[in-house]
């Protein structure tokens, strides 16, 4: 099974999934970007603010195949349940809201790199959404660079609610503005009630 959680800067993603690695001690736990060459390029490419979009969404598509042939599909195989910090509704929203805000000629971003994601890629079978505001996100995660921002954040935001409408089955929202300790158990009873069926 591969469980991947998501949501915006600073949504506690990363506090939760270590925080799961003593619910759940023989899961992969993993992450995107990775810390192979291709994730190192997609740090470079965040930390430039005037980036080409498109760019950065192939070099993220990259690490993301990369992850998925070298990690996520092994483990898989293997029958182990894989945890993800961040997937592809990463790009699904950041990247979409990147183009949205871009002057590059795409029509509709979102649906245009699902379109990338389906040929290729294996969807998740539950993602856990810590939902917090873009402000909450931006003050937690420290506005360092052009994603930890608020207006930018909110079209991220807007972006990860389509994804939820479009998949309500496959999304299980929680409320990320309660205490570390409230989220991490309620994700962690997420993931058994998961793991378990
Ligand atoms: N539930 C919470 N309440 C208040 N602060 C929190 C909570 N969860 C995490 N934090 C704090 O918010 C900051 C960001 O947390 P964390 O790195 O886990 O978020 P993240 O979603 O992984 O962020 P990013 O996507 O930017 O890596 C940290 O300083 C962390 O201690
Ligand atoms: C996978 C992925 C990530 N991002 C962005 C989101 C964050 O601002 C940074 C780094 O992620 P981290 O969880 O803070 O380490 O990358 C993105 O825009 N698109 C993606 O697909």
């Amino acid at each position: 099974m591969l469980i991947t959680l998501e949501g915006l800067d600073g949504s506690g993603k990363t506090t939760v999934w270590t925080a799961l690695r003593d619910r759940v001690p023989d899961a992969t736990f993993t992450r995107e970007p990775t810390d192979s060459w291709y994730g190192e390029a997609v740090a470079r490419s965040i930390a430039t603010d005037d980036a080409d979009p498109l760019a950065e969404l192939f070099l993220l598509t990259a690490d993301h195949a990369d992850h998925l042939s070298g990690t996520v599909e092994p483990a898989l195989a293997d029958g182990t349940t894989v945890i993800s910090d961040r997937y592809s509704d990463s790009r699904f929203a950041y990247q979409a809201a990147t183009i949205a805000a871009s002057d590059v000629d795409v029509e509709r971003p979102l649906a245009y790199i699902r379109e990338i994601h389906a040929a290729f890629s294996r969807p998740p079978d539950a993602t856990i959404y810590l939902d917090i505001d873009a402000k909450t996100a931006a003050e937690r995660s420290g506005r360092t660079n052009k994603f930890e921002q608020d207006g930018y954040l909110a079209s991220v935001r807007e972006n990860y609610e389509r994804l939820i409408d479009a998949e309500p089955d496959r999304f299980h929202r929680v409320d990320a503005t309660r205490s570390p300790e409230e989220v991490a158990a309620r994700v962690g009873d997420l993931v058994a009630d998961l793991t378990e069926n």
